[in-house]
């Protein structure tokens, strides 16, 4: 039996597929730029990260309700289940949502009653990590904070995503320290368009426990040595550096360099509606387009696993040793 994966990178408004854009718009109300399928389709060709985030925040628009956010948890874990994940953590973007007005309570109702139930429904355990928009100010970083705390909800984690060049890590420091003084895990994305020295900062300045991306940091030998001697999890996402042109081809990924370089490795899908598919879609990618072997999906699989947050008696589970 192939051991599980574990997703631990995937952006739940990035699981927002062109169909449930048009069901949901239909639903709220709410008037699209698009003439149909086909036209919105069609912009799914991004040059580099800011220009598929700008579609990104766009088409949130159409997530207006609990109901909403519950929808769209549930139709990702139904897809990944089939394509093998067995656990997920899962990034949301709280100040997206409530800069357009919509409450957080909201969001985390939606989203909660979806994790709440992915186990026993999809066979996927579940947790959520709210991410920091790192292009916005610091202080409204904190209130999101200051805010998820006092709702006391199942959140697990705090993350920092969005425009990463020219929004370092060292913006976040009182951010991140004050989300590990309340308990909850921390990861940040680092090294995607972005500097070593972003990953450098994530690790010393923010303490925190994964990277995301990560792939620049092969760029520096001293720091590839340091998160390889600390066993740093990479949370990498093949397909989404093709599709922002992070790397020109699949076939040049250094997903295999980083493996033979002692790096603990995961593949995850990042923005599955947009990128051209899901965890399984990443791990068919790198079958075609770099010959990876089942012996390296083995060891994908189980660095995904021991690189999660899932309690140690799930990893057991998951790992088949129980
Ligand atoms: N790949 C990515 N990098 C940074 N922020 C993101 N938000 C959603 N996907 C992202
Ligand atoms: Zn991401």
């Amino acid at each position: 039996m192939p051991t599980p994966l574990a997703e631990l990178h995937m952006h739940i408004e990035g699981s927002l597929e062109p169909e449930l854009i048009f069901a949901l718009a239909e639903r709220n109300r709410v008037t699209l730029p698009y003439r149909d399928l086909d036209d919105l389709r069609s912009r799914y060709e991004f040059t580099d990260l800011q220009s598929f985030l700008d579609l990104y925040f766009a088409n949130m628009a159409v997530l207006r309700t609990a109901q909403d956010f519950a929808d769209l948890a549930r139709a990702y874990f139904a897809r990944a289940a089939a394509g093998g994940v067995r656990h997920a953590e899962i990034f949301f973007n709280p100040q997206a949502h409530t800069a357009r007005g919509v409450p957080l309570r909201d969001v985390l109702d939606g989203l909660g009653d979806a994790v709440r139930g992915s186990e026993s429904e999809f066979g996927v355990s579940s947790a959520l990590i709210a991410a920091v928009l790192r292009d916005r100010p610091e202080a409204e970083a904190a209130a999101m904070l200051d805010e998820l705390l006092g709702l006391d909800v199942p959140v697990l984690g705090l993350g920092l995503d969005s425009a990463e060049v020219g929004n370092p890590p060292s913006r976040f420091v009182d951010v991140f320290a004050r989300a590990r003084a309340s308990g909850l895990r921390t990861v940040a994305h680092a090294g995607e368009e972005g500097p070593p020295e972003y990953v450098w900062q994530a690790l010393d300045l923010l303490g925190v426990e994964r990277i995301d991306h990560g792939v620049r940091c092969l760029e520096d030998p001293a720091l590839v040595t340091r998160l390889v001697d600390d066993q740093v999890p990479l949370t990498v996402c093949p397909l989404s550096n093709v599709r922002l042109r992070v790397v020109d081809t699949m076939a040049e990924h250094p997903l295999r360099a980083m493996l033979a370089a002692g790096l603990l490795v995961t593949v995850n899908s990042d923005d599955p509606a947009y990128f051209g598919g899901y965890v399984d879609d990443n791990f068919a990618g790198l079958r075609d387009g770099l010959g990876l072997t089942e012996e390296e999906r083995e060891t994908l699989a189980r660095n995904s696993i021991l690189a999660s947050f899932a309690s140690p008696e799930r990893k057991r589970e998951l790992l088949g040793e129980s």
